[in-house]
């Protein structure tokens, strides 16, 4: 756990660029720090590891305050990655991830194993394990930098605007597999980013500073969605946040209705094993319709809605685990289970009209 007590940052020149913080950081989870240019995201992030000391307030990492240890040892328990990955250009994508366990008395021979397997583990092929950084792509840099961030295994990795460099299909790809990585390791990380999708993306929870410094918000992406706790937060996570909170909403008991329920003068046709081969209708619609995918009841309500969308019956088509239609859902019935929720949920917060403060 890494707790930011009271802590405040004032430069030299008078600038305060973390005013008063108090945020607590949990273990094995990903934390977000999100918000404008200059908001005091990276200061915030490098009183963590002392590479910036507070002016006062007090930052611990497990009750111990990280005032009281020695930067150099603090660092070794703490990865960190930063933007374009701040690769050693004059050394091996090997050797760079083999740096800091061979500094901590693992043999080269050794350490350079570890290394390639690392390397593996986040995805970079093999061969780019012996050409230098100059070589690779933004993207590939990028896994570089995260593989030795994990080389000395710390349980907590800074990572700063770790993939903001690349292009976005690539920035999509390292997010996921970054992601199935953190499944696996479940290490205590905190981010910083100034793009709000991909906070919410990638956190588990979300500290949204505003100018100044000031924390505005901390909780989960979904709540930070459905219940911005004031029109800064509200602003700065955009105007479809509706439609971007269902990627936090299970389509689990959304009702349906039976396969063979005929919709907008539409059926739907099966195979032999119950499998949908698209919209039958009454010849006035030129042949069979695409159903546009199916869904599950693990899926989410931003999938079901979109296939819904697309549905020439408007009806989204659900599946079982082995691809059996199961059942249909209407958009008429998405809308009405996501409007009873969203009322749910305003009751729950104890918010009479939307807009109020929470
Ligand atoms: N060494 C310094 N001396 C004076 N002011 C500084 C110094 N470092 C940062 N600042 C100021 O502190 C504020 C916070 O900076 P910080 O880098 O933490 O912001 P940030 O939220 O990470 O921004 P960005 O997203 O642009 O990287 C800014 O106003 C910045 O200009």
């Amino acid at each position: 756990m890494i707790e930011f007590d009271d802590v405040v940052k004032t430069f030299p020149d008078g600038t305060t660029a973390v005013d008063h913080l108090n945020l607590t950081i949990p273990d094995g989870a990903i934390t977000v720090l999100v918000g404008p240019s200059g908001c005091g995201k990276t200061t915030s992030l490098r009183m963590i590891n002392r590479m910036i000391d507070p002016t006062s307030g007090t930052i611990r990492i497990d009750g111990k305050p990280v005032g009281d240890t020695d930067p150099a040892e603090l660092r070794r328990g703490i990865g960190y990655v930063i933007q374009a990955a701040g690769l050693f250009p004059h050394r091996t994508v090997v050797d760079n991830v083999a740096t800091v366990p061979v500094l901590a008395g693992t043999s080269r021979k050794k350490a350079r194993e570890q290394a390639r397997e690392l390397l593996d583990r986040v995805g970079l092929a093999p061969h780019l394990a012996d050409r230098y950084p100059v070589q690779l792509s933004g993207g590939q840099q990028q896994r570089v930098g995260v593989a030795r961030a994990l080389a000395a295994d710390p349980p907590v990795m800074l990572m700063d605007e770790p993939f903001s460099a690349v292009d976005p299909v690539v920035r999509d790809g390292l997010q996921q597999e970054f992601l199935r990585l953190q499944g696996e390791l479940g290490k205590t990380i905190v981010m910083v980013t100034h793009d709000i999708d991909e906070a919410i993306k990638l956190g588990d929870h979300v500290a949204v500073f505003a100018e100044g410094g000031r924390l505005e918000q901390f909780c989960p992406p979904d709540q930070l969605l459905a219940d911005p706790g004031n029109d800064f937060v509200s602003g700065f996570v955009g105007r479809d946040r509706g439609y971007r909170g269902l990627s936090f909403s299970s389509a689990e008991h959304l009702p349906v209705e039976p396969a063979d329920t005929v919709v907008e003068g539409l059926r739907l046709a099966l195979d032999g094993d119950g499998r949908a081969l698209g919209w039958d209708g009454d010849g006035s619609t030129g042949g069979r319709l695409p159903t546009e995918g199916t869904f599950t009841a693990s899926d989410t309500m931003r999938r079901v809605t979109d296939l819904a969308i697309l549905s020439p019956a408007g009806a989204a088509v659900r599946v079982d685990a082995s691809g059996r239609v199961d059942g249909l859902v209407r958009h008429a019935v998405v809308a009405e289970h996501l409007r009873t929720r969203q009322l749910e949920r305003l009751r729950s917060h104890g918010r009479s009209t939307a807009g109020a403060e929470g």
